[in-house]
């Protein structure tokens, strides 16, 4: 079984060595300052917060995909770049091939669902955090990556086994895309608040905006008689609870959700911070898409677009305007 690993950055790298270090064939399309950093590493250096600490080279890192075809393609792009890559994954792909999208947020396969043909494709999460710095690739808060279950990943997950690794295989994704969506309005926040996730949940202030845009998620889906899995300790109807208690109650209830890597942002901070595009569409501005298809009020996720939004056009935004917005709920 060939595999490859289409756009890997941070979470493809992660991903890519690990299923290297499994000794699957695993081949990492990727751009060339990655393909130089592992090479002149001597390979990809995984590391994770419970002492994990490995550096494995895939067996190909392909800078220009000509005319390989590969059985599984897992595609970590970010939401918007699918598009732009599409025709290259369908040269990469046979007709039973097998693509896993492995995006945050809503939308963005569906934009390029009919033009795969008879691929068949599903979905994948990263439930948990990677911090990039040159080709060490840092697991920073709890979780493992989660596959829809198929004979492709069931063969996957066993080969992880064997080797001492785990993922988790569902049948069923989308509640698992919807609950992963509920973390991910922290994102633009994260981005906008410009400190890491650990420092930002010991803000009172802020966790009460996270949960007033929580809260809207939580309706939405209500309405749309969605069930969202549970990512945390608490139910996802419970977050926003938590989040509002005072902070010396919130550290001593909700130590869990503090127990991160200090140093984690989110990956929509890395991609202000580097002038690039956001995938603010696919996460709060698909709450907010939603919210109006299903009649439900979404102040505080658009307050939240619209401060990416300026923040993209290279605006200064105030963190004033968000915490105005979750006060009004
Ligand atoms: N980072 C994280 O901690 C987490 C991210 N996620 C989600 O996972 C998804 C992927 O995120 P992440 O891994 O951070 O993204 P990254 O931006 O780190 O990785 C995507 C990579 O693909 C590259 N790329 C884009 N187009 C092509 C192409 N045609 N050929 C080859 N390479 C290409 C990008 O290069 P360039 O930048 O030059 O375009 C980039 O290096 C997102 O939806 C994100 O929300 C989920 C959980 C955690
Ligand atoms: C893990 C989490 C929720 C936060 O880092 C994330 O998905 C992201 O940064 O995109």
């Amino acid at each position: 079984m060939r595999i490859a690993v289409f756009g890997a950055g941070s979470t493809g790298c992660y991903l890519g060595a690990l299923l290297s270090a499994a000794k699957l064939d695993v081949s990492l399309i990727c751009r060339p300052r990655i393909k130089d950093a592992i090479i002149a590493n001597g390979g990809i250096h995984i590391s994770d917060y419970q002492g994990l600490d490995k550096t494995v080279m895939p067996y190909e890192l392909i800078t220009e995909p000509g005319e390989q075809q590969f059985d599984v393609v897992f595609v970590t792009l970010k939401c918007h770049q699918l598009q732009a890559a599409l025709a290259q994954l369908l040269a990469i792909t046979h007709k039973s091939s097998n693509l896993v999208f492995m995006q945050n947020g809503l939308g963005s396969f569906e934009a390029i669902k009919d033009q795969l043909g008879e691929r068949s494709c599903v979905f994948g999460i990263t439930p948990f955090n990677v911090l990039q710095q040159g080709a060490h690739f840092h697991k920073g808060t709890e979780g493992e990556f989660v596959f829809a279950k198929t004979p492709a990943t069931e063969h996957i997950a066993k080969t992880l086994r064997e080797q001492g690794f785990h993922c988790e295989l569902k049948a069923q994704m989308e509640p698992v895309i919807y609950g992963k969506l509920l973390l991910n309005l922290n994102n633009a926040l994260n981005a906008v608040a410009d400190m890491p996730i650990k420092q930002e949940l010991e803000n009172k202030a802020l966790r009460r905006v996270l949960a007033a845009a929580m809260k809207e998620w939580l309706a939405v889906c209500q309405a749309m008689n969605i069930e969202l899995a549970q990512f945390t300790k608490v139910k996802p109807a419970m977050v926003p609870l938590v989040l509002r208690l005072p902070n010396w109650l919130f550290k001593r209830l909700a130590s869990a959700m503090l127990d991160i890597d200090p140093r984690a942002r989110s990956s929509m901070w890395e991609d202000i911070q580097a002038g690039r595009k956001t995938e603010i569409a696919y996460l709060n501005g698909a709450v907010v898409a939603l919210g109006k298809q299903h009649g439900v009020a979404t102040a505080v996720n658009q307050a939240i677009v619209t401060c990416i939004e300026k923040r993209e056009c290279g605006e200064e935004v105030a963190l004033a305007d968000l915490l105005m917005a979750a006060k009004q709920k």
